[in-house]
């Protein structure tokens, strides 16, 4: 198991007069074997954190530590530290080459980590991953588009859980899914952290889901961390006025999403 920590991380994007602090003083830690979900509102700075963590964004000041080490432009061996973190994407068509085989590409991410033993082993180690995620290991043939929009990110999952991460950033994974098929994908999370024994920042606008799946959660506005706690407690108690702001948001059963009245 392994701890995530982000300490008084800056993230900037573009220089001079035209910059941006997207991310500002975060501390937080994703302890052990945790999950811990992070809410906030569109362009709060959950993504660019996220990012951070695994290197596509590197940050203007902070550390970001994976147990004790900053992997922080991590190179050679801290690269390889920072390869225990990996990120599955809200977009599944972002992570996979369409021109690829689903098989290839969880290979690919074989070939990425390094790991040894021929051709044969390595697609043992596929038909193991695609069976983890349940797919039909005799699917590794197929293209993405062949494939249903969960499948596909299950098949992202897998391409993630082939380098060995000890560490899984979720970023909206099932937002761009059908609502029948989010469940069975939120379920399948679940069991491979348990089974791997995984550390989880689950990033989310679904607050339901975060309640239900996480056990802290940390609340964003504007890059900051300004609420974080158990997630029962933060979300059924809200302390910050923020916080209460979302949840107040959260449109209940049975009241209409707009009012048509007001489109007449
Ligand atoms: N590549 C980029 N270049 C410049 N600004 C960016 C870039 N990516 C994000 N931003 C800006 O950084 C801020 C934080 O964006 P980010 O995507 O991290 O928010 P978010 O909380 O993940 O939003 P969402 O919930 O909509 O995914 C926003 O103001 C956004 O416009």
């Amino acid at each position: 198991m392994t701890r995530l920590t982000f300490e008084n991380v800056w993230v900037r994007y573009g220089s001079g007069r035209s910059s941006h602090d997207a991310v500002r003083g975060v501390d937080l830690v994703v302890p052990d074997g945790r999950l811990v979900g992070l809410v906030g509102e569109s362009g709060s700075g959950k993504s660019t954190l996220a990012r951070a963590a695994v290197g596509l964004q590197e940050p203007s000041r902070g550390r970001i530590l994976v147990d004790d080490v900053d992997v922080v432009g991590a190179r050679g061996k801290t690269a390889a530290v920072r390869r225990q973190v990996q990120m599955v994407f809200q977009d599944a068509n972002s992570s996979l080459n369409p021109r690829m085989s689903i098989g290839a590409s969880i290979e690919e991410a074989f070939v990425v980590r390094g790991a040894g033993g021929g051709r044969a082993g390595r697609r043992a180690e596929v038909a193991t991953l695609l069976e983890l995620v349940e797919l039909d290991p005799a699917r590794a043939g197929d293209l993405p588009s062949q494939l249903s929009g969960g499948q596909r990110q299950r098949v992202s999952i897998a391409r993630a859980l082939a380098a060995e991460p000890r560490i899984l950033l979720a970023d909206e994974i099932t937002s761009a899914l059908d609502v029948s098929v989010q469940g069975t994908v939120l379920n399948l999370l679940m069991r491979v952290q348990r089974e791997l024994d995984l550390t989880v920042l689950f990033i989310s606008h679904n607050l339901a889901v975060v309640r239900q799946l996480c056990d802290d959660v940390a609340v964003m506005k504007d890059g900051e961390i300004v609420e974080v706690g158990p997630a029962a407690s933060v979300i059924d108690d809200p302390q910050h006025p923020y916080t209460q702001e979302l949840i107040a948001a959260i449109p209940r059963v049975g009241t209409p999403l707009f009012d048509r009245g007001a489109h007449r």
